[in-house]
């Protein structure tokens, strides 16, 4: 997969592509249905397939302050994305200027003049330029008049109607909605929407020296700065590290440590069967059940015999590393 940064990257005599526009954060099941339609309509008509994204979120130009959660990190992103056979990603610098750009100049200077468009993909909910004034109505309109056909991809929901909370209204698949289902610890709904595990990535830190202590040292993760982090609480979680053998079964803490009165909000993850320095390491891990709430214990013995439970829980739930 080709990388580029900006329009202006867009090599000289670049032919036609098919497009697909949008944050993509998460590459959720939404996602993945909309590139995947991206790559085969490419196919077909023998172009190339362009994912074209943005850095940093638009939420956070449009209105700063307002950055939402983030799912995926933009090489976590291109990675998944990379996955699905696309031929390249474009990713455009969202400024405040290029927010200001009208629907129909977005359209005719991005898909038109820098990636010749022969077909563009979106869900049917697109919305784009100025004040997102732009929709799949517009859009085609556009295409009729520059030469581009538009193919809106059905919306994912989940299969079962019930796992909205009884509601009856399926539940549709949308970064909002994952990172909703992370901030309230459901790791189940967020895989459900994922197709995979949630990911959380960070550098290894020092925390207070006291998990040898107790017989679980932890890697103290730092993530990054709006990252989606679970709600507090124990989780079966794998954890992967650059180097070394496969990833690891981790049973994860989150929480402020309330049994020794900590202030701050830790990520904290005790690796079964492993020892050795992961001080200054990019880390990962991929949460795969919540186990329980955090607790405040009188002393630590309560609280050692409690996380000797949670390490032989993770280890029955996390079978084998595939
Ligand atoms: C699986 C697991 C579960 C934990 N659960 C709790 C808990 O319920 N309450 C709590 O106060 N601390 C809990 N801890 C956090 C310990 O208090 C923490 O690991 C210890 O304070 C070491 O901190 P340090 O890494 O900063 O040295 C848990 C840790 C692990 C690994
Ligand atoms: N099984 C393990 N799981 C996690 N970290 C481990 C493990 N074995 C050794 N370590 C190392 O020990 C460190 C954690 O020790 P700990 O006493 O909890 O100190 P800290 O308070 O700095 O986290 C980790 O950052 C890592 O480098």
């Amino acid at each position: 997969m080709q990388r580029w940064r900006g329009l202006g990257a867009v090599p000289g005599g670049w032919g036609r592509s098919v497009v697909t526009i949008g944050v993509f954060d998460g590459v959720h099941r939404g996602h993945q249905e909309i590139i995947r339609h991206t790559v085969a309509r490419a196919r077909e008509l023998g172009v190339a397939s362009v994912v074209v994204t943005f850095d940093p979120h638009p939420a956070e130009v449009v209105r700063p302050g307002s950055h939402p959660a983030v799912l995926t990190e933009p090489a976590r992103k291109a990675e998944l994305i990379e996955a699905l056979g696309v031929d390249v990603l474009c990713v455009i610098p969202f400024t405040a200027d290029f927010s200001r750009l009208p629907a129909e100049t977005f359209v005719h200077d991005v898909l038109v003049e820098s990636l010749h468009a022969a077909a563009v993909v979106v869900g049917e909910n697109f919305r784009f330029g100025h004040r997102a004034a732009g929709d799949v109505a517009l859009l085609a309109r556009l295409g009729r008049s520059f030469g581009f056909t538009v193919e809106g991809a059905p919306l994912v929901s989940a299969d079962k109607p019930d796992l909205a909370g009884g509601g009856g209204e399926p539940t549709l698949f949308s970064s909002t909605y994952i990172r909703a289902c992370v901030d309230a610890g459901d790791i189940a709904a967020a895989t459900a929407a994922l197709g995979r595990p949630h990911r959380l990535e960070g550098v290894v830190v020092r925390g207070d020296q006291r998990g040898r202590e107790l017989g679980f040292p932890t890697a103290n993760l730092l993530p990054g700065r709006y990252a989606a982090v679970p709600a507090d609480g124990v989780y079966a979680a794998w954890l992967g590290t650059r180097h070394g053998a496969g990833p690891l079964r981790a049973a994860v803490s989150i929480g402020t440590n309330p049994t020794f009165s900590g202030r701050e909000r830790r990520v904290e993850a005790y690796a079964l069967d492993f020892d050795g320095d992961l001080y200054g390491e990019r880390v990962c891990l991929d949460f795969v059940a919540r186990l329980r709430d955090t607790l405040r214990f009188d002393g630590i013995d309560p609280l050692i015999a409690q996380i000797d439970d949670d390490v032989a829980r993770t280890r029955a739930l996390l079978a084998d590393p595939a």
